[in-house]
């Protein structure tokens, strides 16, 4: 679970527990062993901790939750084992140090990192907070200030990043060996004093102006991270770094760990962080065809048609994820004017928060290509119907576009409850259609529905979905049913929601509760977002609204 090995005075603990070097028991006791070799060898000046494979350490094994705290080393116990380690240690960062990782790092005496590796205490994801040292080690690092902002939101950020705030001491090319570049590191700072490396002996240099940090973090996650409770608990375990010595402030970082773990949050959080991977494993059901056996079709060019809601969503998530040619259809002169405007806004917003560069944004406005007819489509890999909710438009698009495009063509459905079948049938190789099910708006919401057709085939479908995740979407497949999974479920609380209206609340009443639970929206904010028109067709179409009951009938009635 860890390598031991000595090169030139150089000791070196190789993590090695694929995929991703979680600190599993088996790891922290093989680093354990490992470092204990190092120091009792008096060939070693200096230690070198890496991970091997495609990663550093992402940090604690999440599957051992519920049982790893009583096995020793416990991750706590290790970063103080390590820190105190009388020979100089050089955390080797490549891929993704996260987590426990990152706090293995923090403990170290150095941290040296390609330019690639990415950094982040993502624990607030999962409802926790850093609980070896995070806490106490980075604000001692990087101060209060950057502390709250790492911590409270989990974000990754690059090495460079990273160097420019002092947790990396040095980068090195992301070509360059990292084990070769950090042993030579390594030699390098053999017989230097440890006194000034030991983070957490280190004074935390904005200490006195914690109050008035921690006042401006608090009102920002209470408007970002509404209804979580582990934001709050990081920054409080955060203020302390500041207030009391490392070790009062170890305790309180324990009894801020020891409320979150196993809360329902936490637990709710967990059970998403699994649930998103496994539903990239997707299968069809009693075929033995599955995510494994099935290769998707390469997809260069894609088309939207429809620049409403939901196409111009749709248009900007091909383009964050990279696809160089998107076709974009709207018949109708105002909504194509309206529809390229609000993309490119939305992409200059970007640029002006830096989430892309000006040389991305160029890219993106180039690979917008308006088309005004169905004969331009003709080589087009992907075509993404999302036009209004309705059948006859929708057959009508269809049958054109199984007239022009390549038989290998994949197209795709935007709808969120019509047959995906009745579709597919007006064209001539209904195989070649899927649905693809976006939320909106869509270059916002992470879920995609992906919609398989009775006659959708497994090479589309594998297309769709690995589309979806080249969108970065959590890309759920589902049958072909009236409302798919997200609207058969999102209907029952939109039930529960009109009944409350029947008994006398006020939509902005519903919302607003809802919001302060933490819903990014309110229920009827989502409504007049998407079109409470959609639904009222849904419902009319599949004869849900009781034509026996007189207008106004309460919901329950009909
Ligand atoms: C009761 C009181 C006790 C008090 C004492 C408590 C002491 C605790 C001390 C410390 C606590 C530390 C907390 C942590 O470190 S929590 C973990 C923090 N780290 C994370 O949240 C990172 C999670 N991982 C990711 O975000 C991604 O995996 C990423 C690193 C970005 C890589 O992404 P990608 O390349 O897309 O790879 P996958 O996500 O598909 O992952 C590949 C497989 O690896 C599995 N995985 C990933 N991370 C973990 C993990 N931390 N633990 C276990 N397994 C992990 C993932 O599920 C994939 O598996 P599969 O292929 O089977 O789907």
């Amino acid at each position: 679970m860890a390598n031991y090995s000595v090169r030139n005075q150089v000791a070196i603990i190789s993590l090695c527990s694929p995929p991703v070097n979680a600190l599993s028991s088996d790891v922290r006791r093989g680093i354990l062993d490992s470092l204990k070799k190092a120091e009792q060898d008096v060939k070693v000046a200096a230690i070198v901790i890496c991970g091997e494979g495609r990663t550093f350490c992402v940090g604690a094994d999440i599957t051992e939750f519920k049982s790893e705290f009583k096995t020793f080393p416990n991750l706590f116990e290790l970063v103080d084992i390590l820190e105190s380690s009388p020979k100089p240690i050089v955390a080797a960062i490549h891929g993704h140090a996260f987590g426990g990782g990152l706090e293995v790092a923090l403990a170290c005496h150095y941290r040296v990192a390609l330019s690639s590796a990415k950094l982040a205490l993502p624990e607030v994801k999962l409802g926790i907070l850093p609980g070896a040292g995070g806490t106490q080690r980075l604000p001692r690092l990087i101060g209060i200030d950057s502390s709250m902002q790492w911590i409270a939101f989990g974000d990754e950020y690059s090495a460079q990043i990273a160097a420019n705030i002092g947790i990396i001491d040095r980068i090195f090319p992301s070509n360059a060996d990292i084990l070769e570049s950090a042993v030579q590191y390594a030699q390098s700072i053999i017989g230097k004093s440890l006194i000034n490396r030991r983070v957490s002996k280190l004074p935390v240099k904005d200490a006195s102006k914690v109050s008035h940090i921690m006042e401006k973090y608090k009102q920002i996650v209470g408007k970002k991270s509404r209804g979580a409770i582990a934001p709050m608990v990081c920054l409080e375990a955060i203020k302390h770094a500041a207030l009391l010595p490392y070790v009062e402030g170890m305790k309180k970082e324990r009894m801020g760990i020891e409320a979150l773990m196993g809360s329902d949050q936490s637990k709710s959080l967990i059970y998403m962080f699994f649930a998103e991977r496994q539903v990239r494993n997707w299968t069809i059901p009693g075929t033995g065809i599955n995510s494994k056996n099935t290769k998707p079709i390469k997809v260069e060019k894609v088309a939207v048609i429809g620049l409403g809601t939901m196409g111009r969503g749709i248009v900007l998530s091909l383009l964050k994820a990279g696809i160089k040619h998107v076709s974009v259809m709207e018949l109708n002169k105002t909504a194509r004017e309206n529809g390229l405007l609000f993309i490119k806004n939305i992409l200059e917003g970007y640029a002006a928060r830096g989430t892309i560069s000006e040389t991305q944004k160029r890219s993106m406005v180039d690979a917008l290509k308006p088309v005004s007819n169905f004969e331009m489509l003709k080589d087009t890999d992907l075509v993404i119907e999302a036009v209004f909710e309705s059948m006859s438009i929708k057959k009508d698009i269809f049958a054109k576009l199984g007239q022009v495009c390549k038989p290998s063509a994949v197209l795709a459905t935007n709808t969120s409850a019509l047959d995906v079948d009745e579709i597919a049938m007006v064209t001539p190789k209904p195989k070649q259609v899927v649905g693809m099910h976006f939320f909106a708006p869509a270059h916002v919401m992470k879920l995609l529905e992906n919609v398989r057709g009775s006659k959708s085939s497994p090479q589309v479908i594998a297309t769709a979905m690995n589309m979806g995740q080249r969108m970065g979407k959590v890309t759920v497949l589902v049958g072909n049913c009236h409302g798919f999974v997200g609207n058969r479920m999102f209907r029952h609380y939109t039930v529960e929601t009109d009944f409350m209206l029947e008994e006398g609340a006020y939509p902005e009443q519903v919302d607003t509760v809802l919001k302060k639970f933490g819903f990014a929206m309110g229920r009827y904010q989502v409504g007049d977002l998407s079109g409470n028109d959609i639904g009222y067709r849904m419902r009319t179409k599949f004869e849900m609204t009781n034509k026996q009951q007189p207008p106004g009938a309460p919901e329950r009635e009909r």
